[in-house]
């Protein structure tokens, strides 16, 4: 029988030590039979016995009977407070966020006022308002926390609501209350549940500073803040009566920590969460040294990866292999979702760890450590590696430099971080590398903030870091595709020629969905469909000749670069029927076959595997030798 949890595997643990943090104060009748108040002056400081398990204080009273019971306060005080703050904090801070204007002044104001007045005299305040107790924590701690939640609230929102699905939820006509609470809450969960935790845990170190003031809990009622400064006295004399209340502290505030760290992961669809980690080790390992071709600079083999747990796992990629060898741009090229992203984030050490290698090797030529693993190499092992022998450039140039530092300051970090050197030195290689990619006026464009340059010009300067201590690779995540056209044309220009001039033979792995840019720089191309290497070969053959349907239909709906194919049909561009499977719903047997007008019933019996269909090209496809004639 399959029985699938109600919550997430990972907060299981957390939640039982919450339900168990919680749970325990209130049962306290069941645990002890002592009165937390009764005093027994003869036992003061009496040591751990059967009948009082963790000893007496000061005046006799049952020590377990106190923990327990001023948990009880402790507890409530922290959640019932924190809980307040958290839902007042958030709500102005998404109303003066989301519809700004007046109500942005009014919430922020609010806040910023509560922060400027001194914590004890806005407890003073609310003491003389509501007397000392319990309730009255709860009033000091939620005033004096709720700011914290409005201004995270609000900066997240803020951010949140810049962003384009939120722009679409407005183009749709959400209503605006619909678009805050399902919008844009989900989104700045993470956050607010990390400042939960926090403010829980210094709830409860602030009740013990409050009862001191005889504005929290009033004695004999026991708190843990009343059982440390009742001990406290008696330090050096009963070390146990203070430590035993601060261990109940320590350990509450750990679980709560604990609980909200794991609930900030679970609320993050990303996996765990977000975070880029070392790749998980392979299943399989082979025994044999890591070897490569000797004009090889990586190597992907028979590469699979997975998401989900072990039992119902689901294969993303599998069975990819490819060389990239130096002085050669291989451009690996697929639909949205074909797992081009996924083959190279493998090769950065970049997968999130919600995915696993389950088979396979990523071989890399090292400059120091000869051919690694990448799959076996530790994730400090994985950080030397990345820039210094395998750089990256990604799409967006906009985004990947750091609007707050100067460029020059960033590529003196590039280079530094992986080779020491005095810093004139980095400046001067920095300024080199700006006029090896073109940059005119490298010196003053060195002092100047990535806003002040176009958008091509910030992608050389991104390829200028990636270059700045000699990688063997070099990987490309469709570098030109937020560039306009003759941009781009300037852009692969510089790769090419990087590559011509690198004096170390220089291997690139383009990631790209636009095949006439791939027919200008690419020698080799790697088509991928659906987490496969669906054909593979050099690029005037694939893409003059291609022999997988999906390659043809890719070429069909392609503008204007291939005229023959584009003739047959009177020049309109063919779309793909369809859209590709999702990994966990493929069809039986060739995963194209629902979308190829060359299907035939033996495509549903098995995966085809990738063939030869010459020396330098294969295909993954039982009609390959009658595409070209279909
Ligand atoms: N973090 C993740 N968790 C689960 N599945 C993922 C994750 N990232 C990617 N996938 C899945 O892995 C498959 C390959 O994705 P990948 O991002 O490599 O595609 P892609 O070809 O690079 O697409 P694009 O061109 O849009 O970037 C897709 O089915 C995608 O849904």
């Amino acid at each position: 029988m399959n029985m699938s949890l109600p919550i997430p595997k990972r907060m299981v643990f957390p939640s039982i030590l919450l339900i168990l943090l919680i749970v325990t104060p209130f049962a306290a009748p069941l645990i002890t039979g002592d009165d937390p108040t009764a005093m027994a002056i003869p036992q003061r400081f009496a040591a751990p016995s059967f009948e009082h398990w963790l000893g007496q204080d000061e005046f006799g009273r049952d020590r377990l009977a106190r923990i327990l019971y001023g948990g009880q306060v402790s507890l409530t005080v922290a959640f019932v407070a924190t809980t307040i703050a958290a839902v007042v904090g958030t709500l102005f801070g998404l109303i003066g966020a989301y519809f700004r204007g007046p109500f942005e002044f009014f919430t922020t104001r609010l806040a910023d006022v509560v922060v400027c007045f001194p914590p004890i005299l806005l407890a003073l305040l609310v003491v003389t308002l509501f007397g000392p107790g319990a309730v009255t924590l709860i009033a000091v701690l939620s005033v004096l926390y709720f700011p914290a939640f409005a201004r995270i609230a609000f900066a997240e929102a803020l951010r949140v609501s810049a962003l384009d699905f939120v722009e679409a939820s407005r183009a749709l006509g959400t209503p605006s209350r619909r678009i805050v609470l399902r919008t844009v809450l989900p989104n700045i969960a993470g956050p607010l549940s990390i400042q939960y935790s926090l403010t829980a845990a210094a709830a409860i170190t602030i009740e013990s500073g409050l009862s001191f003031l005889g504005l929290g809990v009033v004695p004999p009622a026991p708190s843990w803040g009343q059982m440390i400064r009742g001990a406290r006295a008696f330090m050096n004399q009963e070390p146990l009566g203070i430590l035993i209340p601060c261990i109940a502290l320590t350990l509450t505030i750990y679980i709560i920590n604990f609980f909200c760290d794991r609930l900030r992961d679970a609320l993050d669809p990303k996996g765990a969460q977000g975070a880029k980690d070392a790749i998980s080790q392979p299943v399989t390992t082979s025994q044999k040294a890591p070897d490569l071709p000797s004009d090889a600079v990586a190597s992907v083999r028979d590469l699979r990866l997975v998401t989900g747990p072990a039992s119902q796992s689901v294969d993303l990629i599998a069975d990819v292999s490819l060389t990239l060898r130096a002085n050669e741009c291989t451009a690996l090229v697929g639909e949205s979702g074909s797992g081009k992203s996924l083959t190279s984030l493998a090769l950065m050490g970049l997968l999130p760890d919600v995915i696993r290698q389950e088979n396979g090797q990523l071989l890399l030529r090292s400059k120091s450590d000869g051919v690694v693993d990448l799959g076996k190499t530790t994730a400090q092992g994985l950080e030397k590696l990345r820039g210094n022998d395998i750089a990256m450039i990604f799409q967006e140039p906009m985004t990947s430099l750091n609007p707050v530092h100067k460029i020059g300051f960033q590529m003196v970090e590039a280079i530094l971080a992986h080779r020491p050197m005095p810093k004139d030195q980095a400046r001067n290689e920095a300024i080199e590398l700006l006029e090896l990619v073109g940059i005119n006026e490298a010196a003053r464009r060195f002092d100047g903030y990535p806003h002040e340059l176009s958008g091509g010009m910030r992608q050389r300067v991104m390829i200028a870091m990636a270059l700045s201590c000699q990688p063997k690779l070099l990987i490309a995540d469709e570098p030109t595709t937020a560039l306009d056209v003759t941009i781009q044309a300037e852009v692969i220009e510089l790769l090419q020629r990087l590559q011509r001039e690198y004096a170390d033979g220089l291997g690139l792995l383009f990631i790209s969905h636009n095949l006439g840019i791939v027919s200008e720089i690419a020698d080799r191309v790697v088509v991928m469909y659906s987490g496969k290497i669906v054909e593979e070969g050099p690029t005037d053959v694939v893409l003059n000749a291609p022999k997988h349907p999906y390659t043809r239909a890719l070429m069909g709906s392609m503008p204007a670069a291939h005229t023959d194919l584009h003739s047959s049909r009177n020049d309109r561009l063919a779309a793909i029927s369809g859209t590709p499977p999702l990994p966990m719903a493929r069809p039986s047997g060739c995963a194209f076959r629902d979308r190829c007008p060359m299907a035939i019933a033996a495509c549903a019996e098995h995966i085809p595997s990738l063939d030869n269909v010459s020396d330098v090209h294969s295909v993954r496809c039982i009609r390959a030798d009658e595409v070209v004639t279909a």
